[in-house]
């Protein structure tokens, strides 16, 4: 019979998000447990308060996540669901289909299985990156199937929504093909842009700024991890890496052309701006209040104090700089509305400042 109050987790794998869960779940009241393979990382999470470090024989968790590489989820679920016959098991692997396909071969029956996936993560591995914030106010991804019971699935969602994420249900399939898009290929952008820097000579590298390291940072990530990814999900991959390669192509044919090429890249600038909104929820319809910086010595630091005052939520802005006027615009994006009430405070407090949306 299952227990109604689930608070006793086994994490098996405590790394980078197997002891974030840890550290997210105790502070959320579970009593948490972890395993894992290199004994040394169990004992370092649980020195971070990720839980305690399991003795094996007296576990008898209500749920069990595995947090392992991909590869090695399938043989870790299958050997859980038939040691812990009561508990609900789930997984954080970055894909979704392929992990099922291979649990149902080692374990046919597998209703206890619920998949999920947090969208959060880094470059890094391992317990001493965890964060017991990773996953507040991001998607966690949960692809029930049509034999698991109600009351399971309940269960994974209680528990991604108790460490502060959304929850996102849908199947293992369409979750594959999703992250393919906005994860996989991002990846492997992150990395072409990165190896490409291997031609780069030294002396150059130097004057490299903010940009390269933001699309290269994901980069970093663990080739091993990677490549277990990349190939249980190659084929949705393959199809979006080779879109990517037409653009690819066009873009080089147009370089010299500059109508096309803005046109492009405004596209591109769609592309990010359909990502303003906040991790997993619907894109915010912003507008732009525009506010003109006289040539005034301490002006913006003043207008960044006035907007901090007067309480708005801010999704991003942009400084730009009239050469021939001297004088400089900060440009707010804000939900479309609040954008009214932020420019007649502004104006209140003594600047220009007019709005519209972004071209
Ligand atoms: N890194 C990221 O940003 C994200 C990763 N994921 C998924 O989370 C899972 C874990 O990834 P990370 O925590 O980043 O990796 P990690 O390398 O930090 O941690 C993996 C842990 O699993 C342990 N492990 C390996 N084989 C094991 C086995 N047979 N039994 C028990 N423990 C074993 C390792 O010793 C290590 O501590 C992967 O499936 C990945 O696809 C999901 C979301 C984000
Ligand atoms: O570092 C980042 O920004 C990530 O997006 C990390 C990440 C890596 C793998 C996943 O399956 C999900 C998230």
């Amino acid at each position: 019979m299952r227990r109604t109050l689930t608070e006793n987790v086994l994490i098996l794998g405590a790394g980078l998000v197997g002891s974030s869960l840890g550290l997210a779940l105790t502070r959320a009241g579970y009593d948490v447990v972890l395993w894992d393979i290199a004994a040394s990382h169990a004992l370092v999470a649980a020195g971070l308060g990720a839980g305690r470090v399991s003795d094996e024989s007296t576990d008898n968790p209500d749920v069990v996540v595995v947090a392992t590489p991909p590869d090695v989820i399938p043989g870790l679920v299958a050997e859980v669901l038939e040691k812990f016959p009561d508990a609900v098991i789930t997984d954080v692997g970055s894909v979704k289909a392929p992990i099922l396909r291979a649990i149902d071969r080692l374990a046919p029956e597998h209703r206890r299985y619920v998949g999920s996936h947090p969208m959060a993560g880094s470059q890094f591995t391992g317990p001493l990156t965890a964060s017991g914030d990773l996953f507040r106010d991001r998607t966690w991804v949960v692809t029930p199937e049509p034999e698991n019971a109600p009351a399971d699935i309940a269960v994974i969602e209680k528990l991604a929504r108790d460490v502060g994420a959304r929850v996102v249900t849908m199947p293992a399939a369409e979750h594959d093909v999703a992250v393919a898009q906005v994860s996989h290929v991002p990846h492997l952008m992150s990395i072409l842009t990165a190896s490409h820097l291997r031609q780069v000579p030294q002396d150059n590298l130097q004057l490299a700024g903010q940009g390269i390291r933001d699309v290269t940072r994901i980069a970093g990530s663990d080739p091993s991890m990677w490549r277990q990814i990349l190939t249980s999900n190659a084929s949705a991959v393959r199809h979006e890496l080779l879109e990517v390669a037409q653009d690819l192509a066009f873009l080089i044919d147009q370089l010299e052309r500059p109508e096309q090429l803005e046109k492009f890249l405004g596209m591109g600038q769609a592309g990010a701006l359909s990502l303003v909104g906040k991790h997993g929820q619907d894109p915010i319809d912003v507008l732009e209040v525009t506010v003109e910086i006289p040539d005034e010595p301490r002006a913006l630091a003043r207008l960044f104090t006035d907007i901090g005052e007067a309480g708005f939520n801010v999704e991003d802005f942009e400084l730009t700089h009239d050469q021939i006027r001297q004088l400089g615009y900060l440009s707010i994006s804000v939900e479309r509305e609040v954008a009214e009430q932020l420019r007649a405070n502004i104006v209140e407090r003594g600047w220009h400042a007019w709005s519209g949306s972004r071209k």
